[in-house]
């Protein structure tokens, strides 16, 4: 089922956690939301839940108001399943007794467990298991097929990640986005990490104070971030001061760069942002257009500092490259940086904000 917020605000006291906020989420679609720490994500959630009451908007399911509008339908009757941050397993139970717990009246609860820990990518061997008797990601996808086996028209995922280590939350995350398409569920994630959310949501929408700021594809949304604060939250970026140069062009350290958003609203001073994985550096054949001023190996990577000359005000930036290929630069040396693909102007202010030179980290 499709699912669809509107102008949901709610404050506890006199706090304001969520305001006016409107979401539509197609049938089947998975968005994730992300946000820092004390935005609202969790709030917003447990509202679609049920298990919180907005203040005003709505909450519906293919129209139909679940809140607001008059209707309050309660948490057990909206056929929502929710999955907590740890999972929340019952601990005295089997992993098909976890399982089983919510249909437990059903004649085909035996085949219903099989189907959905097949579609977990849940070993058959695990059934018979304790909670504690598997790892944190197997953990995750046994409280999924707890929530898929109520045949659920939304998942909601709290955070579904956070309490495993990288390796496992990469291939957890994998797992669960399979078995999330495999049973055509509409999915919400939230979550604080913005990689996770751009590897998640088929959108993604970015609240901040309770607003959602921001919400489309995660390619869009990463490419053309509405502001500056936005752009460096969900991933590195290397910031510079530009001119605009006539028709979708900006003047910069770079040269003259193509302007993919104009988000400078007409700001009289502009800077240019683009993200480290469209630099590319190689050595200098005719003069080059940077220097390398500095270099330190990274583990794997190599930081080169690099000085880029090409307009009246020289900036640095940081570069990483493969270990392996550090080899080719030393310190000093002259080299030439292009930049693929356009730039997002905004205005200058968000420079000023910055406090470090600005600086670029990890090359995709
Ligand atoms: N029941 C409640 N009573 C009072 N304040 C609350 C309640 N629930 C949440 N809050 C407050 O609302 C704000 C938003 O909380 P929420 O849990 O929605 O944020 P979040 O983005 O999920 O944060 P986190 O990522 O840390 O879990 C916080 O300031 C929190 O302290």
């Amino acid at each position: 089922m499709s699912l669809q917020l509107t102008d949901v605000s709610k404050s506890f006291g006199r706090l304001g956690v969520l305001d006016a906020v409107s979401i539509d989420v197609p049938r089947g679609a998975r968005l994730a939301i992300v946000g820092a720490s004390g935005s609202g994500k969790s709030t917003l959630l447990r509202i679609i839940a049920g298990f919180e009451r907005p203040d005003s908007g709505t909450v519906a399911l293919d129209g139909r108001a679940l809140a607001g509008r008059g209707a309050d339908v309660p948490a057990h009757r909206r056929g929502i399943g929710y999955v907590a941050q740890d999972g929340a397993l019952f601990p005295h139970l089997t992993v098909a007794r976890n399982i089983a717990f919510g249909i437990r009246r059903r004649p085909d609860r035996a085949r219903r467990v099989r189907d959905v820990m097949d579609i977990a990518s849940l070993d058959p061997a695990l059934a018979d298991r304790y909670p504690h008797q598997l790892s944190g990601g197997q953990q995750q996808r046994v409280a999924l097929a707890r929530a898929l086996a109520l045949e659920p028209s939304v998942i909601l995922l709290d955070e579904p990640f956070s309490a495993l280590d990288t390796g496992l939350r990469a291939h957890t995350r994998t797992a669960m986005v399979e078995a999330l398409d495999r049973s055509g569920v509409t999915t919400v994630l939230v979550t604080h990490d913005q990689e996770e959310a751009l590897a998640f949501g088929h959108q993604i929408g970015v609240i901040a104070d309770g607003r959602l700021v921001q919400s489309g594809r995660p390619s869009e949304v990463f490419d053309a971030p509405v502001d500056a604060e936005i752009a460096e939250f969900l991933g590195d970026v290397v910031m510079v001061p530009a001119e605009a140069a006539g028709e979708a062009l900006a003047m910069c350290a770079f040269g003259c760069l193509q302007v993919r958003h104009d988000r400078s609203g007409g700001a009289p001073r502009v800077c240019a942002m683009l993200r480290p994985s469209q630099l590319r550096v190689d050595d200098a054949a005719d003069g080059g257009n940077a220097t390398v001023v500095g270099m330190r190996s990274a583990g794997s990577t190599a930081e080169l500092r690099l000085r880029i000359g090409a307009s009246q005000i020289p900036v640095e930036v940081t570069h990483r490259v493969p270990l392996h290929e550090a080899a080719r630069f030393s310190t000093g040396s002259a080299v030439t940086v292009d930049v693929d693909g356009g730039v997002v102007l905004y205005p200058e202010t968000a420079l000023r904000r910055r406090t470090l030179v600005p600086e670029a980290t990890p090359a995709g």
